[in-house]
């Protein structure tokens, strides 16, 4: 059986506790990996490899020096594309077409996006009378990197990439469903960082390998993506330590379409908005909400079009477009999602259930057809929070005030979507939604110099671009009397 260790001063090493845990693949049920479960003993031994190369080479290492580095650990992850694909399809169900063009090449992107944005970065500069402010940065130390299972490589180097890049040195600690990538992105690592800069150490969250990093008094600041409420106890935890830190929180996104809207175009992207990753993106647009003269026409097409084109099945197979659920567990938490909504007497137009014919080797994968639900009304439980799966509500209106105010009315603020073809409306919506990102006619069109993040319950400060930087670094004034 494969085995997962923790990678740390530059080794791979198992727990010192000898304790393992299973990593499943969510398609299979079958267990892939025995991963080392890590505590408060390899966290520690991390976080002082940590301090110690912040101290070594890589704290004296120019800058230019570094960003080559980085360039490498992106070359890195090329060469190494089809592995990487493969083990994050067996971890965490997504199809391997996502896999290989979305996520991976992300993770390769990322490294190369932050290497090369910040060598281009000026600080300030105040000239007073008399005297002359100027500004420097300095890494803000060991960074401590909490991630998610839905975009394993993708999430995780979108944190590694500028904490490095800023001359930090960085604690990952994976999601406990999908470890594997991160394991080879020490892997790639081992040959090109020195000691102690990138370390993983592998376990759960509470009472275990990730609160002991969060708790940690040496560690210099938390960046965490996952669930609104881990946020709050992250929070608490760091708190003590009084840790910098940065937040990307779940949503609730709200997906507005104006009977004005380019509908084929909003019905192709609405497919991705709604189910890309089995909708276990942080971005989907969950809530549709569809003004009244098209309200039926964007039903009729979304239903034909999911019929007409989605195949759920086996995530290793390219010709599949919705793959498995993280897992079992999560498919009973969505579930609930569709139980509630029958109780509150919603009408399901496709899905709700497990796709018939499924080959027997997927009899154990949590899978579910992708999912189109409507009559609910704006209070229901599957209307409110969030789903997290091949689930969207679709709700029609008939004003731009009324609609955003249904959009406005939730505790989260990630994202929103716009679909109009009326470009006066679009700014006028755009501007008043409470989201920290909106898109206008398109949908996770990425550019990782913009800001991003979220708003409300959705996240605390943003990353990307110069965002990172702010982040990433401390900022010193030197204030000089002329
Ligand atoms: N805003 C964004 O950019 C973004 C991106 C992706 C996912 N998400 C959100 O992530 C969630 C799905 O991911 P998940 O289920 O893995 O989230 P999660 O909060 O359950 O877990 C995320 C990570 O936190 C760790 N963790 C859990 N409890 C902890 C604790 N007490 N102390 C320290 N670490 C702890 C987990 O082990 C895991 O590594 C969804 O809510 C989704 O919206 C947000
Ligand atoms: O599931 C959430 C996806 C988040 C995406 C990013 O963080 C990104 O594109 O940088």
């Amino acid at each position: 059986m494969k085995e997962i260790k923790h990678f740390i001063n530059g080794e791979f090493v198992g727990s010192a506790s000898g304790r393992t845990f299973d990593d499943i693949n969510p398609a299979t049920g079958q267990v892939i990996a025995k991963v080392h479960e890590g505590g408060k003993a390899e966290v520690d031994l991390a976080v002082a490899a940590a301090r110690a190369a912040l101290k070594g080479p890589w704290g004296k290492m120019p800058m230019a020096e570094r960003m080559d580095l980085l360039m490498k650990l992106a070359a890195g992850i090329q060469a190494r594309a089809a592995e990487f694909a493969a083990a994050e399809v067996a971890d965490n169900g997504m199809p391997i077409t996502l896999a290989s063009h979305v996520n991976i090449p992300r993770g390769s992107a990322n490294f190369i996006q932050f290497a090369e944005h910040f060598k281009y970065v000026a600080t300030e500069c105040w000239e007073m009378e008399g005297a002359l402010n100027y500004a420097l940065r300095r890494p803000l130390g060991v960074v401590g990197i909490i991630s998610p299972w839905n975009f394993p490589l993708l999430l995780t180097t979108w944190k590694v990439a500028p904490a490095l890049a800023c001359g930090n040195t960085v604690i990952i600690k994976p999601s406990e469903e999908t470890p594997a990538t991160t394991a080879l992105l020490a892997d790639v690592a081992r040959d090109i960082l020195p000691p102690g800069v990138l370390n993983v150490v592998n376990g759960f969250g509470g009472d275990s390998a990730g609160s002991a990093l969060t708790e940690h008094p040496d560690v210099d600041g938390i960046t965490f993506t996952g669930e609104t409420t881990t946020g709050q106890i992250i929070m608490r935890a760091a708190a003590g330590s009084l840790k910098k830190l940065s937040f990307e929180l779940g949503g609730k996104n709200p997906n507005l379409v104006f009977a004005d809207a380019d509908l084929d175009a909003c019905i192709e992207t609405t497919m991705r908005s709604s189910f890309a990753n089995q909708g276990e993106v942080c971005l989907c647009g969950s809530r549709i909400y569809v003004q009244r003269p098209l309200y039926q026409a964007f039903l009729d097409k979304l239903v034909a079009r999911i019929k007409s084109t989605v195949k759920v099945g086996d995530p290793t197979d390219p010709a599949t477009t919705l793959g498995a659920l993280i897992s079992k567990e999560h498919l009973a938490r969505v579930q609930t999602f569709l139980d509630s909504a029958k109780a509150d007497g919603a009408t399901f137009l496709t899905g709700g259930k497990r796709p018939d014919g499924l080959p027997a080797h997927l009899a154990e994968g949590a899978f579910l057809e992708p999912t189109v639900i409507v009559g609910l009304g704006r209070d229901c439980k599957a209307q409110r929070q969030e789903i997290f799966g091949p689930v969207v509500t679709v709700t029609p209106f008939d004003t731009e005030e009324e609609v955003l105010e249904l959009a406005n009315d939730t505790n989260y603020g990630l994202s929103a979507t716009v679909w109009s073809t009326d470009l006066a409306r679009a700014h006028r919506v755009a501007a008043q939604l409470e989201a920290g990102i909106v898109w206008v006619n398109t949908w996770f069109l990425r550019d990782l110099r913009s800001a991003f993040g979220g708003m409300k319950y959705s996240g605390i400060g943003r990353e990307g671009g110069v965002h990172s930087l702010e982040f990433y670094t401390e900022l010193k004034n030197i204030c000089i009397k002329l």
